[in-house]
């Protein structure tokens, strides 16, 4: 802290809940918490993994730079002999999109997921050690989201017992795999499987693509970096890559075979396991971007409510001080929601990641029963959260004012890095498209008596929800969880049945549900809103230790649910779910939990936990000493390097002469 002043210590001393204990709910435990905490100081403390320049760098620098980070990280790891979820949280804290990512986030998953244990037995160990660094390489110059799509093809040869990897149009160019363009020495290439001519579908195959030797592409490989991505500095630091086969050969035990095999004659068996499992490691990695979703919106949040509380704007009396912008109901208004966003998101991940791994064990006892509702969640809340997340990160910088479009006040550099978030992954409308086939086939089997399960499950109860009318008289009804879960299932259920009631006047399903995307896309939304409002109000009847602990939560939780009623009650007025009357009384009460979140919000923000090194922001600095830090920070761009600019004899200067001769 500067001088050991504390700018913002009146606001920390208006919280009425202890913030310890709320750190350690947004953990998730003690255990969390305390590998978390120790593991942030420990990166921020380390100058080595300093931050400060990273916007200004070109290219080539920013990214040895990431090269000499990631590999001086992987020396702590060592060094330190980190477990595997502390490395995972210095690779995090270290807070730059690295090649490292990709290897232990997509690579690695994907041969424990598609290999058989053979193949994990001899891949993984040489993965773990980073004796071998690997990429995800699926998406191609012409495809991305279109998987069946993809054009690079593996054609089985019985001559040598090997595959014959080959890119045969421009289209089918490898494009935008992360760590591809200049680390990755292998890669789990998506390829259409040829045996004896035929055609059988995408699979993953590992790909040698980089002599380990020196760095230098395997004959018939060409390999780079696919270039610039918006922003400064942001997402610059990973090397997406495009890559490109002629006829390159591998043997047929590096295709991940635990979907099907090939056999050493060329045919393909099919196992047990279902097809889709060769989408596992998307639904894996939708399910860690739901978390990271908390982590960027918290983040920005926490910025924008320091430096709301530190920013004074008119008001004055009699001399005192101006108003703090926070005290602006406008100001509440569009940042509180966020804040609850954030916890939002937070509860549903862990929810997610609890999912993701019972569905993980049903999977190694061979059960995919619950594999569909992984693939409707994780999709559907991919794309909900990364575009609340999107759009909150820019709401922030604009809560900021002009300080906000500064890099130091850190929104645009976390803004460029996040906003892909949208696209990768499965671009956001793609996906919610694939849970309005869900939802739509769920909807169509009602009557057959095979009743909706998991997240679905509220769509048994259709006849309720179809005649459910909310009894909300006055404004705390809208307190009664109870209340608010009705309002939203029978919200989602009679959007779906709406869509699908119309779909069935289409002859031609396909084409049904083509013209109809844009309402099943809504649809969608309403159905994810209610899973994570169903998710929060069930997180609240956990016991939750902490002096005023609990209350606090249930103040974000109705600001949560409060503001989506209020944001979507167009879709609430016109389904009939509530009254022109309830939704006023609705929104009567978000005010009244504005005014309880008020003197909590520093608190609040503090419980994140997030030190300024990861912050990297002036505007959030946990002591709010926000204007010697902006004025310092300013004389440390090149620009003020010298007094009178380079370029002022060349352009300035005779022009300024030619005004002078001018007038005269
Ligand atoms: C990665 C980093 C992670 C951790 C790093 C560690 C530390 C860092 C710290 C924190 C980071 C935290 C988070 C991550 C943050 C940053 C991430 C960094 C980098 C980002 C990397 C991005 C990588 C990529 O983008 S990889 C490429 C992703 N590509 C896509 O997502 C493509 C999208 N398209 C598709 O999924 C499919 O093609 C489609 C589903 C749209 C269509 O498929 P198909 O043609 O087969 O069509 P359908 O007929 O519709 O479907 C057939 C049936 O299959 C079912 N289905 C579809 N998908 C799935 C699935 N995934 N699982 C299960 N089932 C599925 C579908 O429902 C149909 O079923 P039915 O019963 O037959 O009807
Ligand atoms: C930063 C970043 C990192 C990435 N990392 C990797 C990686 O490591 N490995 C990898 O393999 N890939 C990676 N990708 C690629 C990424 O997965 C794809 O870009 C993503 O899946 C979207 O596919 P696309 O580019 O084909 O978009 P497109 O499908 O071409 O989307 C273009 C537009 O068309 C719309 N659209 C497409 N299909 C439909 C439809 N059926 N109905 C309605 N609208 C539709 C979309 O909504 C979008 O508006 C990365 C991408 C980015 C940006």
């Amino acid at each position: 802290m500067e001088g050991g002043v504390d700018y913002l210590a009146d606001e920390r001393k208006k919280a009425e809940f202890d913030v310890q204990q709320m750190k350690i709910v947004w953990a998730g435990s003690h255990h969390t918490f305390e590998i978390s905490d120790r593991i942030s100081k420990l990166v921020a403390n380390d100058p080595a993994f300093s931050k400060d320049e990273r916007t200004m760098l070109p290219r080539k620098e920013l990214f040895k730079n990431t090269l000499r980070k990631a590999s001086y990280a992987w020396k702590r790891i060592n060094d330190l002999h980190l477990s595997e979820e502390e490395a995972s949280q210095l690779r995090f804290y270290v807070d730059e999109p690295a090649f490292t990512d990709l290897h232990w986030g997509m690579f690695i998953p994907a041969i424990k997921g598609q290999g058989t244990d053979e193949q994990q037995k001899k891949w993984l160990p040489l993965a773990y050690k980073m004796q071998i660094i690997g990429c995800y390489a699926q998406t191609e110059l012409g495809h991305g989201s279109n998987v069946q799509g993809l054009e690079t093809t593996a054609t089985f040869d019985p001559q040598t017992d090997e595959f014959v990897i080959h890119s045969p149009t421009l289209t089918s160019s490898k494009w935008w795999p992360g760590g591809l363009g200049k680390v990755s020495t292998h890669g789990v290439v998506y390829a259409r499987l040829i045996t004896d001519g035929q055609e059988h579908g995408i699979h993953g195959f590992i790909v040698q693509l980089r002599r380990l030797e020196d760095h230098r592409p395997l004959p018939g490989i060409i390999i780079g970096d696919i270039g610039m991505k918006f922003g400064n500095g942001a997402y610059n630091t990973m090397d997406n890559g495009v890559l490109r086969f002629d006829h390159v050969r591998i043997p047929r035990d590096q295709m991940l075979m635990r979907v099907s095999q090939v056999t050493r004659d060329g045919k393909v068996v099919q196992s047990d396991v279902p097809r889709q499992l060769v989408y596992g490691t998307m639904v894996y990695v939708r399910q860690t971007i739901v978390q990271d979703a908390s982590c960027a919106l918290s983040r920005a949040v926490c910025i924008a409510t320091r430096y709301s509380a530190v920013r004074r704007q008119f008001g004055s009396h009699n001399g005192g001080p101006e108003t703090q912008v926070i005290d602006y109901k406008t100001q509440q208004s569009r940042l509180f929601p966020l804040l609850a966003s954030a916890y939002a998101f937070r509860f549903v991940g862990e929810w997610l990641k609890w999912l993701y791994t019972d569905v993980t064990q049903r999977l190694q006892a061979n059960d995919f029963s619950t594999l569909p509702e992984a693939h409707a969640c994780t999709a559907g809340l991919k794309s909900l959260t990364t575009s609340v997340t999107a759009d909150g990160i820019e709401e922030c910088r604009k809560l900021c004012g002009g300080h906000g479009y500064l890099c130091t006040s850190g929104l645009p550099e976390l803004f460029a890095v996040y906003v892909p978030a949208c696209t990768y992954e499965g671009d956001n409308i793609v996906l919610m498209l694939q849970v309005a086939r869900i939802l739509m086939k769920t909807v169509s089997q009602l009557g057959s008596g095979k009743l909706p399960v998991g997240t679905m499950a509220y769509m048994g109860r259709i006849e309720h929800l179809l005649q459910y009318r909310c009894n909300v008289q006055k404004a705390e009804d809208w307190l009664n969880p109870a209340i608010v879960l009705e309002a939203f299932e029978a919200r989602a259920a009679r959007m779906s049945v709406s869509c699908a009631k119309k779909l069935s006047k289409f002859a031609n399903p396909e084409e049904g549900f083509a013209e109809l995307s844009a309402d099943l896309v809504e649809a969608v939304v309403a159905h994810c809103q209610l899973i994570v409002v169903s998710k929060f109000i069930e997180k609240l009847q956990q016991d939750i230790p902490g002096k005023g602990v609990k209350q606090q939560l249930k103040v974000l939780c109705g600001v949560y649910y409060l503001f989506l009623l209020h944001k979507h009650q167009g879709d609430f007025l016109a389904t009939s779910c509530v009254t022109p009357k309830q939704a006023s009384l609705a929104n009567d009460q978000l005010r009244v939990l504005y005014s309880q979140v008020r003197p909590n919000a520093i608190a609040l923000v503090d419980a994140f936990n997030y030190t300024d090194h990861f912050l990297g922001s002036i505007l959030g600095r946990y002591d709010g000493n926000v204007y010697p830090k902006l004025y310092e920070a300013a004389w440390k761009d090149p620009l003020n390097d010298s007094v009178v600019p380079d370029g002022y004899h060349q352009y300035i200067r005779p022009l300024l002469k030619q005004q002078r001769s001018a007038k005269l």
